[in-house]
C-alpha cells in the first residue's frame, strides 16, 4: 500500500512538472499584444551567448496574439566558411537598417525586395562590424542602404539608370551588390538619426562625387570620417557616390537568391 501511493505521488509530480515546464517554454516564445494604438513593443531575442541580443519590432496596430516563430538556433560563426552568407543584424545588433529596396522611396520608386534584410559574405560582414566599431567609438552609428542585391535586381536598376557611375553594368561583371560584398551605407548619430551628407543616397549627380568639395565644412568632415573608417576596416570607395563600399577581400562570384524572409 504504502509502496503504490509513492509510485502515484511521484506519478503526480511528474505530470505536474512537464506541463508546467512547457506552458513557460511556450510562454517564452509568445508575445501578447493586448491594446491596440500603443507604441511599438520591443523585444529582443538572444542569438548566440557572446553577442549582443537582436531587437526586433512588434508593430501594435491591432489586437493580435503574435507568436514567434521557432526561435532561430545560433549563429556557429566558425562553421561559416568566410565567402559564405551570414544576415549582420544576428552578429551585431547595433547597426540602424534603413533598406530602401525595401520600401517604395528609392530611385525605383518600387519596392523591389521582399523583405528588409541584409545579407553579406561573412568576411565583408565582419569588416563592416569593425568600421561600425570604430565609428561608435567616436559617437556615431552606420545607417546602412542596402548589403547583398540579387542580380535581376540589378537588372531592373540597369534599365531606368544604365550608366555604370552610378548602377553597376549587370551585364559585365555585375555590381559588388550582386557579390555580397558591397555596402551602402550613412553616418548617423548615436541615436541612429541619418546625418547630412551634402545629397540625399542614389542621387546620380556630381555633387556626390568624393571630389566634389562646393559642400559646408561639417559634410565633407563626415564623408572624411564615413570614409575613413571604412577604409580602415577594409572597404574601398568609389569615385562616384560617397555612399557606396565595397569589400574586395577576393574574387566573390554574382549571386541571384532572394534572401529567406522567415
Ligand atoms: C545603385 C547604387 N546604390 C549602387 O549601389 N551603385 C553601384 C555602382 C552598384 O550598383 O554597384
Ligand atoms: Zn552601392
Amino acid at each position: 500500500m504504502y509502496v503504490q501511493t509513492r509510485i502515484v505521488s511521484i506519478f503526480i509530480f511528474t505530470l505536474l512538472f512537464y506541463c508546467c515546464s512547457s506552458s513557460q517554454e511556450e510562454k517564452a516564445n509568445k508575445v501578447e499584444v493586448t491594446s491596440p494604438n500603443q507604441p511599438i513593443k520591443q523585444i529582443s531575442i538572444a542569438t548566440h551567448d557572446s553577442l549582443p541580443d537582436t531587437t526586433i519590432s512588434i508593430n501594435r496596430a491591432d489586437t493580435v496574439q503574435q507568436t514567434l516563430s521557432t526561435p532561430r538556433p545560433p549563429i556557429q560563426l566558425h562553421e561559416i566558411p568566410d565567402s559564405g552568407f551570414v544576415e549582420l543584424i544576428r552578429l551585431d545588433s547595433s547597426f540602424i537598417l534603413d533598406l530602401r529596396y525595401a520600401t517604395p522611396n528609392n530611385f525605383l520608386k518600387e519596392k523591389v525586395y521582399d523583405c528588409a534584410k541584409c545579407l553579406l559574405r561573412k568576411e565583408a560582414a565582419m569588416a563592416l562590424i569593425k568600421a561600425q566599431h570604430i565609428l561608435l567609438a567616436k559617437g556615431y552609428r552606420l545607417r546602412l542602404f542596402d548589403c547583398y542585391r540579387p542580380l535581376d535586381v540589378q537588372k531592373k536598376m540597369w534599365k531606368i539608370m544604365p550608366n555604370d557611375h552610378f548602377v553597376g553594368n549587370p551585364y559585365g561583371n555585375g555590381s559588388m551588390h550582386n557579390k555580397g560584398a558591397a555596402l551602402d551605407l550613412t553616418l548617423a548619430d548615436s541615436t541612429g538619426k541619418e546625418l547630412d551628407m551634402g545629397t540625399p543616397f542614389d542621387f546620380f549627380g556630381k555633387e556626390a562625387y568624393h571630389a566634389y568639395t562646393k559642400l559646408p565644412a561639417d559634410v565633407l568632415q563626415r564623408r572624411q570620417l564615413l570614409k575613413q573608417s571604412m577604409i580602415q576596416a577594409g572597404f574601398s570607395p568609389i569615385t562616384s557616390e560617397w555612399w557606396h563600399y565595397s569589400y574586395k577581400g577576393r574574387r566573390y562570384k554574382v549571386a541571384n537568391f532572394k534572401p529567406d524572409c522567415e
